[in-house]
């Protein structure tokens, strides 16, 4: 019996079309979901939405980190929502009234709320004015934005337990910052295992390069699948 497929979003952050659809095509009987980021969608628009969805039964999650006056954010989830991502992000420090506006403007997807970046160390966040640990403005982040209608919030694994025990079981958590274990951590600072960020809450964890970047994408992501079925 073929296993049922795990619950990654594999980041298809592609330099062009041909190699994210080659990489979907390999990583679809193993994972749930691909995700277009801001990269490949500047570069080839609505195309590429089609182009990965014709690679295999995958959901399309659009990672377009939209970050506007409400008004502008309502235009731009309309003009997406005709894609029908499964998911589109917004900045959670837009606030509420453009996280409501982004909720009304793409009524057929999920907004996921990014709320710090899993990139940033607790030195950047005391540069941009959010002194003191992560886990605060994240929590403080994911409770504003459900309350405004989001449904998903993003956040790294260290802070995921934390997040459900603030938003409750019905929030999607997705946790980008996944690395095998003995995996370089690239540009990521706040990282866990896959099994890690599962076990403490994740309902989907968005894995990029350790699959990507791999020679085999196809086999990687089958690798990390079979390791989260086995941890469960
Ligand atoms: O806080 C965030 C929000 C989004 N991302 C995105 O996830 C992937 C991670 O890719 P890796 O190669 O596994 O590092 C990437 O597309 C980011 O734009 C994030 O990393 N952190």
């Amino acid at each position: 019996m073929t296993p049922s497929p795990a619950p990654i979003a594999v980041a298809l952050d592609a330099p062009d079309l041909a190699t994210a659809a080659r990489w979907a095509g390999l990583v679809a009987p193993h994972v749930t979901t691909v995700k277009v980021g801001l990269e490949l969608y500047l570069r080839h628009g609505p195309d590429v939405v089609a182009a990965v969805r014709e690679a295999g039964e995958l959901s399309v999650f659009l990672d377009l980190k939209l970050h506007d006056i409400p008004n502008t954010v309502a235009g731009a989830a309309r003009a997406v929502s005709r894609l029908r991502p499964s998911i589109l992000t917004v900045h959670a420090s837009g606030g509420p009234a453009m996280i409501q506006a982004a909720v009304e403007g793409a009524p057929g997807a999920r907004i996921a709320a990014v709320t710090v970046l899993t990139s940033m160390t607790e030195a950047d966040l005391a540069a941009v004015g959010l002194a003191g640990p992560a886990e605060a403005a994240v929590r403080r982040l994911a409770a504003m934005a459900v309350t405004a209608g989001a449904t998903a919030v993003v956040c790294s694994p260290h802070e995921v337990a934390a997040v459900r025990a603030e938003v409750g079981p019905d929030v999607l958590l997705i946790t980008p910052g996944v690395r095998p274990e003995g995996g370089g951590t690239q540009d990521q600072a706040r990282v866990a295992t896959p099994e890690r960020a599962l076990a403490d809450g994740a309902d989907l964890l968005v894995i990029g390069r350790p699959i990507t970047g791999a020679e085999d994408p196809g086999a990687a992501a089958a690798a990390i699948a079979a390791a989260l079925r086995k941890a469960g």
